[in-house]
């Protein structure tokens, strides 16, 4: 497959997503080679086994158990974690409102090309010469200003909801952070970088996967890492999230009732020196149900600089300020984290 950098080729097409709704058939643009079958097979074949642990955070050992698995996959999923389901089901609804939206009404609230928030395809798409099977919607902090646009006179459930829900996510990221991170000791400096504070990054991003007339030939999201420290994600009840584990190929996350997954992201795997891996990831999509998933991205302050822990005797990657590594992975996607090596 062909990869681009972003400047190149950064066009209206890599943000408006294809009009889901007055859709014919399947088109070339979204036909995607075929995968290798033999990955498939082991996938398909095991797709009852749960490789990924879920991990109940309130037993004893949830600390020692989440090491291990940041160690070993870099993902894990989590129950027990305190997030109301209400709550969690209430996101899910208002998503599916957003997204039963018509095309028109969605893209009164595009993404700007410079933007970073609205209506829109993944922000990864022009690095790829095929279009995903998605559509998105990107939160950052208060999304007031595009839910008026959307709802002029029923935004504030949307609204409360999502402000809700990222309350909750930051206080579940504070308490997984405390449980990666104490293990390896970091100093006091480094986890207050780490945790939630007011200049923290975050997004909340809510992902829509309409059924798909040909899925074995569509990508939901394609291959990528996240870059930010931690991700929360919620399937929402349809299995799609796949992880990609050297030797074995693509592996199913299935989707657990009331569960999160959670995956470490570039930064994070800067910041452990590659000790927790940054797990390659896709979406894939099917041909009877519309899939929602909504995903919390969380990093340290843009203004400030990231680099292996002061632990690490033998650092593995260059310091460098966080936004200056988001510049270059969304100039050299697929190299940004060989580029930082040392
Ligand atoms: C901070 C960010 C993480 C993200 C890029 C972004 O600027 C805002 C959207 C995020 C998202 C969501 C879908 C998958 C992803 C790879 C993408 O294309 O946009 C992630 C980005 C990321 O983790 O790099
Ligand atoms: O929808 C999914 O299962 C994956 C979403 C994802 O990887 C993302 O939003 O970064
Ligand atoms: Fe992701």
């Amino acid at each position: 497959m062909t990869t681009f950098s972003k400047n190149d080729l950064l066009t209206d097409d890599h943000i408006t997503p294809i009009d889901f709704e007055s859709i014919d058939g399947f088109p070339e643009s979204h036909s995607w080679p075929q995968f290798d079958e033999s990955l498939n097979k082991i996938q398909t074949h095991d797709l009852k086994d749960s490789l990924i642990p879920v991990i109940d955070l309130a037993s004893p050992n949830a600390k020692t158990l989440i090491s291990q698995a940041c160690g070993t996959w870099g993902v894990f999923q989590v129950v027990n974690h305190g997030v109301p389901f209400e709550l969690v089901k209430k996101v899910e609804s208002e998503s599916r409102r957003l997204f039963a939206l018509t095309t028109q009404e969605k893209c009164k609230v595009l993404r700007s090309v410079d933007g970073a928030t609205g209506y829109g395809s993944p922000k990864l798409s022009p690095f790829f010469d095929k279009r995903m099977w998605h559509e998105g919607f990107t939160i950052m902090g208060s999304c007031v200003d595009d839910a008026k646009v959307l709802w002029p006179h029923e935004y504030q459930r949307f609204c409360d909801t999502m402000d809700a829900y990222q309350n909750q996510m930051k206080q579940l990221i504070h308490n997984l952070l405390l449980m990666i991170l104490e293990p390896l000791d970091v100093t006091q400096e480094e986890m207050n970088w780490a945790i939630p504070a007011h200049d923290s990054q975050s997004v909340l991003q809510l992902n829509s996967y309409p059924s798909c007339p040909n899925p074995s030939q569509a990508v939901g999201l394609a291959s990528h890492t996240d870059s930010l420290l931690l991700t929360i994600l919620n399937q929402c009840g349809i299995d799609g999230l796949e992880i990609f584990v050297e030797g074995l190929g693509w592996r199913r996350v299935q989707s657990v009732e009331g569960a999160f997954v959670v995956n470490v992201g570039d930064l994070l795997h800067i910041f452990s020196n590659a000790r927790f891996p940054a797990v390659t990831h896709r979406a894939m999509v099917n041909q009877s149900e519309h899939r929602i998933s909504v995903a919390y991205f969380h990093g340290p302050p843009a203004e400030s600089r990231v680099a292996p822990s002061s632990k690490f005797q033998k650092p593995g990657f260059k310091s460098l300020p966080v936004k200056e590594y988001l510049s270059l992975k969304y100039k050299h996607f697929f190299e940004a984290l060989s580029l930082v090596r040392t």
